[in-house]
């Protein structure tokens, strides 16, 4: 394609060179760089693109997409000059792949939590009402049976436009992604032509990464404010925020609320570790998923099937049979009836919803016993570190005992995160807590202090298959450390 016609609407603040160069791929990363390549040259937070232009270049680049021209330019090569090259090259990226994004049902997904469960519960119920579907998750990508790794919640823009292009060319009609406060602001949505938007909380979480809450809220509903008038923007009116994400959007104002009036209205009549029983829009419905939090998600799921022109009834008769996806709430029970859950909370407000749903679900034995709670929790290394006191404390609260551990250290000193998780116990809960560094050991001391009956929460990793620590990634797997725990305790 030629430069020109990648630009296509775009505004440009400067060219040199020929506009009719040939370009056949588009990167941001000079290492990726060949002839036929145009280079965009990104301000990320560790370094700046514009210093790999020369060496893009010399690599064979055929063109440069950069907000300052470098001092030398190469005469055989084209520049482009633009305000913003992370938002330009979504726009640049919508055309060279011929807008996919305009040629589907692509469906966005924004919130501190919940992401993954609502966009894999749409991918699974659009795939159960027949439409051939795609996936950008957390978890993975998917086309249909098609697994492709994921790297991101949000991939970068060109991969998201090269992973819709796959995906139409398959026949898919619909698509379900995750978009990250941080894409928003890095600009990996520009372009992209959304026929919906979900917004479903917004807690603590990556302010290392956003400064303030404010600069947090204004990054979610950033998503919103893109939004064109031809789509909806479905809100959870129950979350504080959920009304200011929708203040400015273009698109068509739809909410969701177990609470107040909404355009889609539940109510849970019951909640156990069975599933949920709801009203939804006055009609009784038994699911498989569990905790209040699983409400919100279901509701959010089925208002955005409605929008999107499915019947309710036939809607909500596949829900009921919808199971969790892989590491939210699941569970494994060992042979004398300890209860294992494995779940992704990694946030205060994710660990609390899943520590009260706990709370609300367990019952007495029948010898009239309460099952203890016993919580395995650690928090990520290199990332926000104002959340560890306040998980350990949430820990604390809701369980009878406590395992502080290891989630993926990363560059950090495991014992550092632990110290600062420990500083949020308060004196009243020091004997519960024993602090463990390995988390294998940590799930292990954990099942020898249950009895039958009990709950072992293992929270934070959830679908995870790996322990990262100093750039390594071990094998860790919280589901098969747990059945593994539990066997070696029946061989006892
Ligand atoms: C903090 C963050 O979001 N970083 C992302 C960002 O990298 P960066 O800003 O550090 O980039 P950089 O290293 O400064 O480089 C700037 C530019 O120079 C280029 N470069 C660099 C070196 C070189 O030799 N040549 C070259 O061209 C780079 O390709 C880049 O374009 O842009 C990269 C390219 O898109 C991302 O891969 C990277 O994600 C990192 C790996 C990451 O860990 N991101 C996490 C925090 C993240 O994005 N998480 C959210 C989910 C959060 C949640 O909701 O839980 C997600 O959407 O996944
Ligand atoms: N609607 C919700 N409200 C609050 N907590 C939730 C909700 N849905 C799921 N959770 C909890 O949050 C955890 C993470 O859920 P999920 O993976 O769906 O969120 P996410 O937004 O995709 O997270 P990430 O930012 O890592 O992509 C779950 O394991 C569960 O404990
Ligand atoms: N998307 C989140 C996932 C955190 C999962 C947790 N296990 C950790 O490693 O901190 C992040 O990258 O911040
Ligand atoms: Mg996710």
């Amino acid at each position: 394609m030629q430069l020109k016609d990648l630009f296509y609407k775009i505004s440009l603040l400067a060219t040199s060179g020929s506009m009719s160069t040939d370009i056949t791929n588009l990167t941001m990363d000079s290492r990726k760089v060949g002839p036929g390549s145009l280079f965009v040259a990104v301000r990320g937070t560790v370094t700046d693109g514009h210093n790999f232009i020369a060496t893009a270049v010399s690599q064979g680049a055929s063109a440069v997409l950069c907000e300052e021209f470098p001092a030398e330019t190469d005469p055989s090569v084209a520049y482009v000059r633009v305000l913003d090259s992370a938002r330009t090259m979504g726009l640049v990226a919508a055309n060279f792949y011929g807008q996919p994004s305009q040629k589907m049902k692509l469906i966005g997904v924004t919130g501190t939590n919940g992401k993954t469960s609502v966009a894999t519960l749409l991918f699974r119920l659009f795939r159960g009402l027949g439409y051939r579907c795609g996936l950008l998750s957390t978890v993975q990508n998917q086309i249909d049976d098609q697994v492709i790794p994921a790297t991101h919640t949000t991939p970068d823009v060109i991969t998201t436009n090269q992973l819709l292009t796959q995906m139409l060319t398959h026949g898919c009609t619909h698509v379900f992604m995750e978009v990250s406060s941080h894409a928003v602001v890095q600009e990996r949505i520009a372009g992209l032509t959304f026929a919906g938007g979900i917004f479903t909380n917004i807690t603590h979480d990556h302010l290392d990464f956003h400064g303030t809450f404010d600069n947090y809220i204004r990054a979610k509903k950033g998503f919103f404010d893109q939004l064109p008038a031809s789509a909806f923007a479905l809100t959870n009116v129950d979350d504080k925020r959920g009304l200011v994400m929708l203040q400015n959007t273009a698109a068509r104002k739809e909410t969701y609320s177990l609470q107040t009036l909404a355009t889609f209205k539940g109510k849970i009549i019951a909640d156990s570790l069975f599933g949920l029983n709801m009203l939804v829009d006055d009609k009784e419905v038994w699911f498989k998923l569990i905790g209040r939090f699983n409400a919100y998600n279901l509701l959010s799921v089925y208002g955005t099937a409605v929008l999107l022109g499915e019947d309710p009834a036939e809607v909500l008769t596949l829900l009921s049979g919808i199971t969790p996806p892989p590491g939210r709430f699941e569970q494994v029970v060992s042979d004398d009836k300890i209860v294992g859950i494995v779940d992704y909370a990694h946030t205060p407000d994710a660990l609390q919803n899943v520590l009260e749903t706990i709370t609300e679900i367990r019952h007495d034995d029948e010898q009239g016993r309460q099952p203890q709670i016993i919580t395995v929790v650690g928090c990520g290394g290199n990332r926000d570190a104002a959340k560890r006191p306040i998980m350990a404390d949430i820990a604390c609260r809701f369980s009878n005992r406590v395992i502080l551990t290891s989630d993926n250290p990363r560059n950090e000193d495991p014992m550092e995160i632990l110290e600062q998780m420990q500083a949020g116990v308060s004196p009243v809960d020091y004997k519960k807590t024993v602090t463990i560094e390995d988390r294998r050991d940590a799930i292990k001391r954990a099942v020898s202090m249950a009895r039958p009956h009990d709950i072992i929460l293992v929270a934070g990793k959830g679908h995870e298959t790996y322990q990262e620590i100093k750039g390594i990634k071990y094998d860790f797997d919280d589901h098969a450390v747990l059945q593994e725990a539990f066997s070696e305790r029946g061989n006892q």
